[in-house]
């Protein structure tokens, strides 16, 4: 990342993190309080030793002794007061970060998701804003206290003796020479584990989501084997982190306690010179030690510094996204459903239209199945009436007005959907069907469901409907599911309806439910049923049938079928198949 993007990126978010001001203000005052607390016992061993012990005058002594606790528990008070308090300063960013970023997976359009992985964008708002917490607020911060504590140890160590001052910082490339190479060879190594703790959880997850293909093909020692792989590389990732663990913080220790020799050793000879107080010495000597944190903390934000800002970028790539749905327009109470495509061309990718200017009328009321090969266009029509998507060009009118003009979410208020495959979310199935209409109460879920005999073997469900969606996920047939789907959208009482009708098979009984919830549901509303299986179609007013984003035959099912066009060869192909 260039330099000058890093800093634009970084002023970027402490400019949003000073949005807490009085959480911030806290901090720092702690932060200052901390490394004022961390100067004063040395400074004031050397007043105990100088002007009472040595000088054989103990009737201030106790006042001196106090002094010097009150210093430790200031110092104490402050540690924790800092440690508290920069948690719920990074917290509070981190919370916001997030809520944006989920805010924004909500309100964005489907373009948003083309070129991104749910994992990704799962690791980039759980991750990535943990990283850039950890690093860009708890460490920064941390690191301006260690700055202020090194610049505060020097300033005092100045005061008391220059030339001492000058001798003891002599240890202090050492430490930082340590602290960056073997401090860096310890965190990457750090790093490394996470990164194996990850490959570990995703080729489990593997497993268990595909077990049974992977049973299907016989790949059971294959997996075992990458899984050992895996298993091995963490294990020498850790032991890797122990080795330089273990180096480490021993060699930091030992230039510390380098430093320590080098104060005694010329401190002791100034001292027998008289040139200082051998309270001096004793207080550079606490200084010296005091080196040693502050000066690791600092390297290691610089360490991580890059892999922060990376997470960063990731961060803002999301939030800066333009591919945001816009909930603007006028609000529609009650439609009429009549629903109009007037020369509609779509492309998902520029340059490859799918739709190809289609013209369709379907009056109030009317129930339309679209039927057609795979990848003609028929779930991309539907994706057009929803608003997922607006028309490359041409128009798609609601009773006569122009979609573009109709709010979104007013405009989907008044469409029942459903998809293919039913999502079930954590929740009670009662939770479920809810969702479709906040306003709706629990008796209403029950009038509906009972509308389309769905309610019996709801019923049936080990808690009926209060039934975990988990575990009526596992003992629902897809069919069930569908049927749930169907209740939802009856719940919502809409003006049009679509129904991705699924293709896969469901048992003789549950499909003769599904089909009769369908038409009920249907009933007096405008309806467009992407229609897989043929059979549907003798439900319909009008068949419209779509090739290569063109509709290429419209009519009756009686009509069509009479004329041995396109859907003639269609539904003798499928019906002689079945
Ligand atoms: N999000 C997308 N981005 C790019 N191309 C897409 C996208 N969704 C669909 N397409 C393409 O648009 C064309 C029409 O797809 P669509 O899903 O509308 O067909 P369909 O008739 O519903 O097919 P099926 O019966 O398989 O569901 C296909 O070529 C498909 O590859």
């Amino acid at each position: 990342m260039a330099a000058n993007s890093s800093l634009a990126l970084l002023k970027r978010f402490i400019g949003e993190a000073l949005s807490h001001k009085r959480t911030l203000a806290i901090v720092v005052a702690s932060i200052v309080g901390s490394a004022l607390a961390t100067l004063a016992p040395p400074y004031i061993l050397r007043i105990a030793i100088d002007r009472y012990i040595l000088a054989n005058n103990y009737s201030g002594f106790l006042a001196v002794a106090l002094l010097y606790l009150a210093s430790l528990v200031a110092q104490w008070f402050f540690a924790t007061l800092q440690t508290f308090y920069i948690e719920v300063f990074g917290q509070k960013v981190l919370r916001d970060l997030r809520a944006r970023l989920h805010e924004k997976v909500l309100l964005s359009n489907l373009d948003f998701f083309k070129d991104k992985s749910t994992g990704d964008l799962v690791s980039r708002i759980v991750n990535d804003t943990g990283i850039v917490n950890d690093v860009l607020v708890s460490g920064l911060l941390g690191s301006l206290g260690s700055l202020l504590s090194l610049i505060g140890i020097i300033i005092a160590m100045l005061l008391l003796d220059v030339k001492l001052t000058l001798v003891t910082l002599t240890s202090v490339p050492l430490m930082v020479i340590v602290a960056y190479y073997f401090g860096g060879k310890m965190r990457r190594a750090y790093r490394e584990t996470r990164q194996k703790i990850a490959r570990i959880s995703s080729v489990v997850e593997e497993s268990v989501a595909g077990v049974e293909t992977i049973r299907a093909f016989g790949r059971e020692s294959d997996v075992e084997r990458e899984f050992s792989k895996v298993s091995r590389e963490t294990i020498k990732a850790y032991l890797r982190v122990a080795v330089y663990m273990g180096l480490f913080w021993p060699l930091m220790n030992i230039t510390s306690l380098l430093s320590v020799i080098v104060v005694i050793a010329y401190g002791g000879y100034l001292a027998y010179q008289g040139a200082v107080s051998v309270g001096v010495v004793v207080a550079f000597i606490q200084y010296a030690q005091r080196f040693r944190g502050p000066i690791n903390e600092v390297i290691g934000l610089y360490d991580s510094l890059q892999s922060a800002l990376a997470a960063l970028e990731r961060i803002y790539e999301v939030l800066d996204d333009e591919n945001v749905e816009d909930y603007s327009g006028r609000e529609v109470e009650r439609l009429k459903g009549e629903i109009k495509f007037e020369d509609v061309w779509f492309e998902y990718e520029n340059g490859v239209p799918v739709l190809k200017g289609v013209n369709l009328h379907i009056p109030p009321a009317t129930k339309v199945a679209v039927v057609g090969k795979t990848g003609a266009g028929k779930t991309t029509m539907a994706n057009l009436i929803m608003r997922f998507y607006d028309p490359t060009s041409g128009k798609l009118r609601y009773d006569g007005i122009d979609g573009r003009e109709i709010s979104r979410k007013s405009l989907r208020k008044r469409i029942g959907y459903v998809p293919q495959e039913t999502y079930l979310f954590p929740g009670t199935i009662m939770e479920n069907i809810l969702m479709a209409n906040p306003e709706a109460s629990e008796e209403d879920v029950i009038r509906v469901c009972k509308q389309l005999s769905v309610h019996e073997f709801i019923e049936r469900l080990p808690q009926g409907y209060n039934t975990s969606a988990g575990e009526a996920g596992k003992l629902l047939s897809v069919g069930e599911r569908q049927l749930i789907s169907l209740a939802r959208a009856l719940l919502k009482d809409p003006d049009i309806v679509i129904l991705d009708e699924a293709l896969s098979s469901v048992d003789p009984k549950t499909e003769r439910l599904v089909q009769d919830a369908m038409l009920r549901l249907m009933e007096g509303r405008t309806s467009i049923i992407i229609a897989h299986r043929l059979g549907i179609t003798r439900f319909a007013d009008k068949v419209v049938v779509v090739d290569d984003g063109r509709i290429v035959e419209e009519g009756s099912p009686e009509e069509l079928l009479a004329k041995k066009g396109y859907f003639y060869r269609l539904y003798t192909s499928q019906m002689g198949e079945a």
